[in-house]
């Protein structure tokens, strides 16, 4: 018996989707996950995508980091599991039910409002999310924004000179973010636009981030810098982001599937079931 899977990627931020709705599936826990993201010895991907069937969307989408954790929010994914729906959807996730559909620019994703209190982010303790007093070296004064997972954003004046491999993984697991975090670096390059680097919690430095896109414009967007549309710019291309007058954070841009596969289940210590 082997498992199906489709290898997709939104600005090369890349998913292996599992879909439990059609094909019975062993338990999907932390260890598969590491094991099917292993960019050696698995099938390689920054996060493990599972569908199953849902009672309060058209969907449920579970998401994993490479490193096994699972976490409430994608928004890379939440296009390309968008484009494999292939019209309008409803989606649950651990982070809430958003929605995704077609448009000429690519996906659309309503991806919830923000939250900045800093229960929401969670932080370890009272603080302004708005300009926090605290610094890790260079990097100062960041600002805090939940958008379904929790994102700390830095503005500086290049993302491109941060060492992220050092510095990335010093913030994502401060005990100030009890639940850690994802770490962003921006640049302001206009009143509409935006230059972004993320390092994501449980997985690392990523070609995109969905949600550290929309994260990072709320921030600046809070703080004046730029309007309620912009257009962030990763390392693989831009996204549109809109904070709508209702508090609804949009999401426009490209998703793409890459090739489908099957794998054996044995060869990664399971035998395939139903899902757990
Ligand atoms: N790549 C994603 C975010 C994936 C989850 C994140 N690493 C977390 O732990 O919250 C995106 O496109 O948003």
């Amino acid at each position: 018996m082997r498992i199906d899977f489709t290898k997709m990627h939104g600005l090369g931020n890349d998913f292996v989707v599992l879909d439990a709705r059609s094909q019975p599936l062993p338990p999907i826990d932390a260890a598969l996950a590491t094991a099917l993201a292993d960019r050696h010895t698995g099938i390689g991907c920054d996060q493990l995508i599972l569908l199953e069937p849902s009672d309060t969307g058209d969907f449920r989408m579970r998401i994993f980091n490479a490193d096994g954790s699972e976490v409430e929010a994608c928004g890379n994914a939440t296009r390309a599991v968008g484009l494999l729906h292939g019209e309008p959807a409803r989606i649950e996730t651990l982070g809430g039910v958003i929605s995704a559909s077609p448009s000429e620019q690519g996906i659309s994703v309503e991806m919830g409002k923000p939250r900045l209190d800093w229960e929401a982010i969670p932080l370890a303790y009272a603080m302004d999310t708005h300009t926090m007093p605290l610094a890790w070296e260079d990097l100062a004064n960041p600002v805090a924004v939940n958008v379904g997972n929790p994102h700390v954003i830095f503005f500086v004046d290049d993302p491109y000179a941060v060492d992220m491999a050092r510095l990335g993984p010093l913030i994502e697991t401060d005990p100030l973010f009890p639940e850690r975090v994802n770490v962003n670096v921006a640049a302001v390059t206009a009143r509409d636009a935006i230059t972004l680097r993320v390092w994501e919690r449980g997985t690392g430095l990523t070609r995109a981030c969905g949600t550290g896109a929309c994260a990072t414009a709320i921030g600046a967007i809070e703080r004046g810098l730029v309007d309620r549309k912009v257009t962030v710019t990763l390392p693989g291309g831009p996204l549109a982001i809109e904070w709508r007058e209702d508090g609804e954070i949009v999401m426009t841009g490209p998703a793409t599937e890459s090739f489908r596969g099957s794998f054996d289940p044995a060869d990664y210590g399971l035998t395939a079931g139903s899902t757990g």
